[in-house]
């Protein structure tokens, strides 16, 4: 475990591989608390010896490299109109970041969790859509069930750093509405001709300066550059996770439920460099949300007469995920 919360310049780099070997120890030893000021100070930590391995890792960015380079015309078959791009397929110039007069330069890919056919939160997470050509909807599937897993790992430390039992979280985000997000963001030149630097140069971005609406997002892939956080002190600084790592940022939600003592820290994919413009760049967030029945009320031990309650109304995860959504027109 190596948090240095005293490096401005750099994310902090975590390894989990203590949490399953003795997660007493690892307490013990104040990890958790390492781990949460980390988070504490900039809402981003990356994460080593994740368990995530690398041969997954690559294999599925292959997929998705294969999956992009098909047709406009394949990939809309599976685009699904009126789900508010929740499975399937999104084209190129739909989300628009909050507040943004610009659309993203991106296409994306949404996963959900499975559930058997009848399930309860059916009507919350509509079935997956399949890819036939390749290997694509097996690799995202392991992908999801690895970060998933992952996820529950490091909310077992977060809620201990939150003065919670460290199983807080586990019947709270064991159906949750979690999302695997497939990136392309395409090169802004191919082959010498422009395909999207007239859009760079109009304002358009790769990922426009937004918050994470979940409670915490694991990030892989992303190798091209792009990815800047926004500090305390207004400055952005890049975020350049070493390859197979995973970036974990704090989303709105656990900001709220732990009365902003976790930030959820505005971040964004720059547009690249000159020399880069003819790279893509792909990435994989997956978007941890809880349960869709599980309200939203701040933690009572995250909240004293110094930090007074912000959210006295509580809310439940669906109705907070669904005002979000239209605010970033997938809605
Ligand atoms: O592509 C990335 O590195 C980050 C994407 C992101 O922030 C998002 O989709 O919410
Ligand atoms: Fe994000």
């Amino acid at each position: 475990m190596g948090a240095d919360a005293e490096d401005d310049d750099h994310v902090p780099v975590v390894s989990t591989e203590l949490y399953d070997a003795d997660f007493d120890a690892f307490v013990k030893a104040r990890n958790a608390r390492a781990l949460g000021a980390a988070y504490e100070k900039y809402g981003f930590v990356i994460l080593q010896n994740h368990g995530v391995p690398d041969e997954l890792i690559s294999r599925s960015l292959e997929c998705s490299k294969r999956f992009f380079a098909l047709s406009s015309e394949e990939k809309m078959r599976y685009h699904l109109p009126g789900l508010g791009g929740a499975r399937g397929y999104t084209a190129f110039g739909v989300e628009t970041a909050k507040g943004s007069a610009h659309h993203d330069l991106k296409e994306f890919w949404h996963l959900g969790r499975d559930l058997p056919v009848g399930h309860p939160l059916e009507r919350y997470m509509p079935p997956n859509v399949r890819v036939r050509e390749g290997d694509f909807t097996s690799a995202t599937t392991e992908v999801y069930r690895a970060l998933d897993a992952l996820g529950g790992r490091v909310l077992e430390a977060l809620a201990v750093h939150l003065g919670q039992t460290r199983d807080y979280f586990a019947d709270k985000v064991n159906e949750g509405n979690s999302i695997l997000r497939v990136i392309h963001y395409p090169a802004l030149v191919k082959e010498g001709q422009d395909v999207n630097e007239a859009l760079s140069k109009a304002g358009h971005v790769r990922a426009a300066a937004h918050e994470d609406i979940n409670l915490i997002t694991l990030l892989l892939g992303a190798d091209e550059g792009g990815l800047e956080l926004l500090r305390r002190d207004g400055k952005w600084m890049e975020v350049n996770p070493p390859p197979g790592c995973v970036t974990c940022n704090i989303g709105d939600m656990l900001q709220r439920l732990s009365n902003h003592r976790l930030p959820s820290t505005t971040h964004r994919v720059v547009n690249p460099k000159p020399e880069r413009t003819a790279f893509p760049r792909y990435s994989m967030p997956f978007f941890l949300h809880p349960n869709p029945d599980f309200v939203i009320d701040t933690l009572s031990t995250c909240v004293s007469e110094e930090h007074p309650n912000r959210y006295p109304e509580p809310i439940t995860s669906d109705e907070y995920l669904q005002q979000r959504l239209r605010e970033i027109k997938l809605k």
